[in-house]
């Protein structure tokens, strides 16, 4: 017998589950029935696939059984087993850098934390929630040994030889005080059926059943096996004949969740392509949602045979807090993860459940608008970077994003932007770079707030890059309001041109700020501040400049703002008639740092900033 450490990671993993999810012990059984459906998932596509094992007698099936005598549970299936190897590998490291993750994030909230395990993988450790010894046999498929693994999941196992008569993989559990409770038929059936009901495999339950002898007048008990879960493929079954609680099941046990799904899209696509999708939408976005290394929640099935679950080709990045299957007639069984990258077959199923998806989300937002926003507030951006990325289905995402706007309380559409327009409006506008409060206080929207006209307020990190590409909704343009080129609806025709007169000025002021600035000029976009900086209309602003450097972006070329002054404020008009001299030089430099300031650009030297202020403060006092 060999004895082996468990690596840290393991044993801090597991004192945070046997502590942290006390009150939620049950879910011990989904994930082992998970892992044993995996397990039979693995074998049954190389008996399909690979010439070495199809010849294989495969019979998959997952059998529990139960002795209340001596509370024990086994869990045993028929899938592809483990060897020496896989067993230290698997249940004695933590290979995935995820559950690094998983660690930090542990909140000490049981419901919370055991969603966690699911999405984490970390599920065979939570066995020890419930049992104090747990020994694993198991022998790989095509390999003649067997390997018995135990542990009191404390530091560490041991590993040795042992005997198993086909392939797969046998975990018993000796019930600890707080597992006892499992050592009950009725209630290993109820959560059997409440996590694992729609597990693909049948799942037997072995156990002394009690039965009335009428003859003898007594109860006797029997040896009884019997299967427990439905195990069917439910999402082949007609919508007609599923209930709604079925869906909810079904959703449970696929994605480890506890919450039932906000919505879900069943759809059978029969004709050139034959495949069923059933999608969901989780009520809360996945923890990992924006993490690069994020688990896909769609599973791959060709002709009912599961085939993955962690393929990113099924779905657009930006899809990725959707769960459920894709169940395709069309695909090879054994179809690879590069022959998937360009398979026709899954593009045009791709496509389709895009466009299914967002079509439906759609019809949500019209028919039941209270459920969309529960959507909105959990998936509001992930549906921004498809602008990005998905330029077929940028209409439809424009339609399903939601704003905040200067005009309204809480979010707004598009479509609701577009019907308050005002006679003659020729764009819609936005303004980006900073928090909400930043953004709605900004001088660039003064002229707006004159003319009456809407503003959305664009304040995810992500908002610049994105909707700078987007030049269109509909065939409004949408215009940043940060941006040099102003638009149509700010000109003022009844207006003489100010400029001419504010030239002396504006001459000044750029000689003083030099190659600060990359120009100086009359603004039409102001109305109670004096300045306010604006970008060239290809160029980032200077906010989104600050935070590319400081995500770590080096080679960003300082680009110089446009500085506008307002030709009809007090302190203008002032500058323009007062001689060139230190206070003139004072003012020029402070108009250009307020204007920074307001859009939340740090000054690169506050002392001289300041010193100038009590300069021009010691001449007003
Ligand atoms: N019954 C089993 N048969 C074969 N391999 C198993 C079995 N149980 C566990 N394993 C192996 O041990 C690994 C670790 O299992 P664990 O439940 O801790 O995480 P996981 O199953 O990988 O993650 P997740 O729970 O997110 O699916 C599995 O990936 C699998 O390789």
């Amino acid at each position: 017998m060999s004895k082996r450490e468990f690596q840290t990671e393991v044993s801090q993993l597991l004192q945070l589950i046997i502590h942290s999810l006390y009150s939620h012990p049950e879910i011990f059984l989904r994930e082992l029935i998970s892992n044993s459906s995996d397990a039979l998932d693995k074998l049954r596509h190389l008996t399909l696939t690979d010439d070495a094992f199809k010849g294989l007698a495969f019979d998959p099936r997952i059998d529990l059984e139960l002795d209340e005598a001596n509370k024990t549970l086994t869990i045993a299936d028929t899938g592809i087993g483990m060897n020496e190897e896989d067993l230290v590998a698997h249940l004695g490291t933590i290979a995935r850098s995820g559950t690094k993750n998983f660690l930090s994030q542990l909140s000490g909230d049981a419901k919370r934390d055991s969603n966690l395990i699911g999405q984490f993988g970390v599920g065979f450790y939570s066995a020890f929630m419930v049992a104090d010894r747990v020994e694993v046999v198991s022998r790989k498929a095509g390999e003649e040994l067997a390997w018995r693994w135990t542990s009191d999941g404390k530091t560490g196992f041991d590993i040795e030889p042992a005997e198993r008569l086909v392939a797969g993989t046998t975990v018993t559990l000796h019930f600890n005080e707080e597992g006892e409770q499992y050592a009950n038929s009725w209630r290993l059936q109820e959560v059997v059926k409440k996590y694992s009901n729609h597990i693909a495999f049948p799942i037997f339950l072995t156990y002394d059943k009690s039965e009335w002898n009428d003859a003898e007048k007594k109860s006797e008990k029997t040896h009884t096996t019997e299967q427990v879960n439905a195990a069917s493929a439910l999402w082949r079954r007609p919508k007609n004949e599923l209930t709604e609680t079925d869906y909810k099941e079904l959703y449970k046990s696929i994605s480890g969740d506890w919450e039932d799904p906000l919505f879900w899209f069943h759809t059978k696509a029969e004709g050139s392509l034959d495949y069923t999708t059933l999608f969901y939408i989780p009520a809360k976005a996945p923890l990992d949602l924006y993490q690069a290394e994020y688990k896909t929640g769609v599973k791959l099935y060709v002709k009912r045979v599961f085939i993955m679950d962690d393929a990113k080709e099924l779905l657009p990045s930006y899809l990725r807090f959707v769960r459920g299957i894709i169940d395709s007639e069309d695909l090879p069984l054994n179809v690879s993860r590069e022959i998937l990258q360009q398979n026709r077959v899954l593009t045009s199923i791709r496509t389709a459940s895009v466009k299914k998806i967002l079509s439906e989300l759609k019809n949500i937002a019209a028919n039941q608008p209270e459920q969309y926003l529960k959507f909105i507030a959990e998936y509001n951006r992930p549906l921004k970077e498809g602008l990005y990325s998905d330029f077929a289905n940028r209409e439809t995402l424009l339609d399903l994003i939601r704003f905040k706007s200067t005009k309204v309380e809480g979010l707004t559409s598009l479509a609701d932007v577009k019907s308050r327009m005002k006679e003659g409006q020729k764009s819609l506008y936005y303004i980006t770079g900073g928090a909400e409060s930043l953004l709605r206080t900004s001088p660039l929207l003064e002229i707006y707030k004159k003319k009456d006209l809407e503003v959305l307020i664009l304040d995810d990190d992500i908002d610049e890059i994105v909707f700078s590409g987007v030049e269109k909704y509909g065939d409004i343009d949408l215009k940043a309001v940060n941006k040099a080129s102003t638009s149509e609806d700010l000109q003022d025709e009844a207006e003489p041109d100010k400029a001419e007169t504010l030239k002396p000025l504006l001459d000044k002021l750029k000689a003083t700020l030099g190659d600060r600035v990359k120009e100086v000029r009359a603004s039409v976009r102001l109305a109670d501040s004096p300045s306010c900086i604006v970008s060239d209309e290809a160029e980032p602003s200077m906010k989104m400049q600050q935070m590319l450097r400081a995500m770590g972006q080096k080679d960003i070329p300082a680009l110089k703002p446009t500085l506008e002054i307002n030709p009809d404020h007090e302190i203008v008009k002032k500058l323009l008639a007062r001689p060139d001299d230190v206070t003139t030089e004072d003012a020029a430099w402070l108009l250009f740092d307020q204007a920074l300031l307001m859009e939340g650009v740090p000054l690169p030297d506050p002392a001289l900033f300041v010193q100038r202020l009590n300069r021009i403060l010691n001449l007003s006092i």
